[in-house]
């Protein structure tokens, strides 16, 4: 079985995968990894892979280092199935490269555009000959609603639970709308802009733990959370006998 860690801004997501399955998973923090090394002594784990988009900690790091498998961890000179563009591959965040491969595997011939709604909103294009052209990064949900509160004097900070209008009546539906719907029409916009290029466009949404759409955006693209982690599973395969 593999080990799979991919570490974020907010969580940490560890997953075991039997082949191409994942047969657990848990969310962690992602300055302890805290219950990592009893749930890897309930699976017969062969090799793992990390990758991390931040500095880890003492105390992390050592706890990876005492796995009693090999470990892949993910940097810029990793082999990968996919031809990567990027003009500074060594500046790429991991978890984006890692949802392309993952989005990849599934439609290896088709043009794709990757978003993952995490701490960051990232938008990343693969295209029908394998070949990862790059993407965008814009601010996550949280961070939206963090920011509003956090750089005014006057804006509470507001979070997606409580009233929804399509136009705020007061501050906090204001608020609560400005961001969600935002992101839902910067979303929006991405995918109409890009099916226009590329009429066969495919689109994969990953990241968060609740997302949802109540537009019609819902009902073309592939929401699959697990993306990032299936792309790491691949990597590793990609590259077994090498670590
Ligand atoms: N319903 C949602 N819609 C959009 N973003 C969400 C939603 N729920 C959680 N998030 C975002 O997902 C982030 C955590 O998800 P995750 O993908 O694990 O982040 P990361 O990979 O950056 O650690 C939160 O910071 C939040 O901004
Ligand atoms: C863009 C990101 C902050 C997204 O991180 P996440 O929202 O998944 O925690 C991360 O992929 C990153 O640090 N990237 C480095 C810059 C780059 O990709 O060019
Ligand atoms: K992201």
């Amino acid at each position: 079985m593999n080990l799979i860690i991919d570490i974020g801004n907010t969580k940490a997501k560890i997953a075991f995968f039997d082949g191409g399955e994942i047969v657990d998973i848990v969310a962690e923090s992602n300055q302890s990894l805290g219950c990592l090394k009893a749930f890897c002594s309930k699976y017969p784990v062969e090799q793992g892979i990390v990758a991390t988009v931040i500095d880890l900690s003492e105390k992390v790091l050592a706890d990876l280092a005492a796995l009693p498998f090999p470990l892949l961890w993910l940097n810029h000179q990793t082999p990968l199935p996919v031809v990567n563009l990027y003009e500074t591959p060594e500046t790429l965040g991991y978890d984006r490269m890692a949802a392309v491969v993952g989005a990849n595997e599934q439609f290896p011939h088709r043009d794709i555009l990757v978003i993952d709604a995490g701490t960051c909103i990232t938008y990343e294009f693969i295209d029908s000959k394998g070949q990862y052209h790059g993407g965008n990064i814009s601010p996550g949900m949280q961070m939206r609603f963090k920011a509003l509160h956090q750089f005014t004097g006057r804006l509470p900070l507001v979070d997606t639970n409580g009233r929804k209008l399509p136009m705020g009546r007061d501050t906090e539906t204001a608020i609560r709308a400005g961001v969600m719907k935002g992101m839902e029409y910067e979303i929006s916009g991405y995918i109409e802009s890009m099916k226009h290029k590329y009429p066969e466009l495919l689109v994969f949404l990953t990241g968060g733990d609740d997302f949802s759409f109540d537009s019609s955006v819902k009902s073309i693209i592939f929401a699959d959370r697990f993306l990032v982690l299936k792309g790491l599973n691949r990597i590793l395969n990609y590259n077994n006998g090498r670590i």
